[in-house]
């Protein structure tokens, strides 16, 4: 089967784009394809791939499947690089619109430069903080910089929920962040019950942070936009940032500007880009 496909990326977090008003796919099929297309051996290689819907409720439809076939339920880098995607090719023809997401609605505003999309503003609406929404088991509070046993000793966690889950941990170097001994471990944590994305950030100023995270289903990326809006949100709740102020959050693939506002609503700033297009050959087996 030949399947068209684009390939983005917003700052190094890269997933193949499937644009689903053309292609007809079984709801079975694809969490192998996401397996295939993400391999960076065997297929095109990316962190995952992700689906650009028709839907009756919202401007656009976004569904995203980690590099292990998992579906997420959000995916910030995603969402700006679809807002990209549906103004470049006329899926909608307006500069503000909406996306759905399996976590529910967000509004993505586009800036373009000479008929490209160079970046995107999007609404990611308010954060959960309360310990079952995130899910992370235990009493009904909100976590923040609680004790967490792990194998390399005791961090403190804050706990956020963007749509998705994320466990923010600081340090004090960033480069030394122990993300490869805890990111598999506390990803697979039961005391997250549904798989957490682990970030460790470390505070540069009120305004800046270092970021680094393992992703649920995908393992280390160079950037996670739900992370960096759970580190800006985080790092308010522990006192590090202030809220009404835009955060720069450094990681590996470049900045995002991010700020948690008076009406408790974050905004994410950043980049998105096409890399490539081409058509995938899917081989399936049996
Ligand atoms: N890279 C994403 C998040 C993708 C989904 C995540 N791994 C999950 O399973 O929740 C982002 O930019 O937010």
């Amino acid at each position: 089967m030949e399947i068209p496909y684009t390939k983005m990326h917003g700052l190094g977090n890269s997933y193949i784009y499937l644009n689903l008003y053309d292609i007809d796919l079984s709801e079975e099929e694809l969490a192998p394809l996401a397996i295939k297309v993400a391999d960076v051996n065997t297929g095109i290689g990316a962190d995952g791939m992700i689906l650009i819907h028709p839907t009756e409720e919202a401007d656009v439809g976004m569904r995203i499947f980690n590099k292990d076939g998992s579906e997420g339920k959000n995916c910030g880098n995603g969402l700006r690089c679809v807002a990209k995607y549906a103004y470049e090719n006329s899926l909608v023809h307006k500069e503000t619109f909406t996306i759905e997401t399996k976590a529910g609605f967000v509004t993505a505003e586009v800036h373009v430069q000479d008929g490209a999309v160079s970046t995107v503003t999007v609404d990611m609406g308010e954060p959960k903080l309360q310990r079952p929404e995130i899910p992370m088991v235990g009493e009904d509070v909100k976590v923040i910089s609680e004790p967490f046993e792990t194998s390399q000793g005791v961090y403190d966690v804050t706990a956020v929920s963007m749509g998705n889950p994320h466990a923010v941990f600081y340090v004090e170097d960033i480069e030394g962040a122990p993300l490869y001994e805890l990111g598999p471990e506390i990803t697979d944590d039961k005391r997250f019950p549904e798989g957490v994305n682990v970030e460790f950030v470390q505070v540069a100023s009120t305004t800046e942070l270092h970021f680094r995270v393992w992703e649920r289903g995908s393992g280390v990326t160079q950037a996670c936009g739900t992370g960096a809006c759970a580190a800006a949100v985080s790092s308010v709740l522990n006192g590090y940032c202030n809220v009404g102020e835009p955060i720069t959050v450094h990681l590996a693939g470049g900045d995002l500007i991010i700020k948690w506002d008076e009406e408790n609503h974050v905004w994410m700033t950043g980049a998105a880009e096409t890399v490539a297009t081409g058509v995938y050959y899917w081989k399936q087996e049996n």
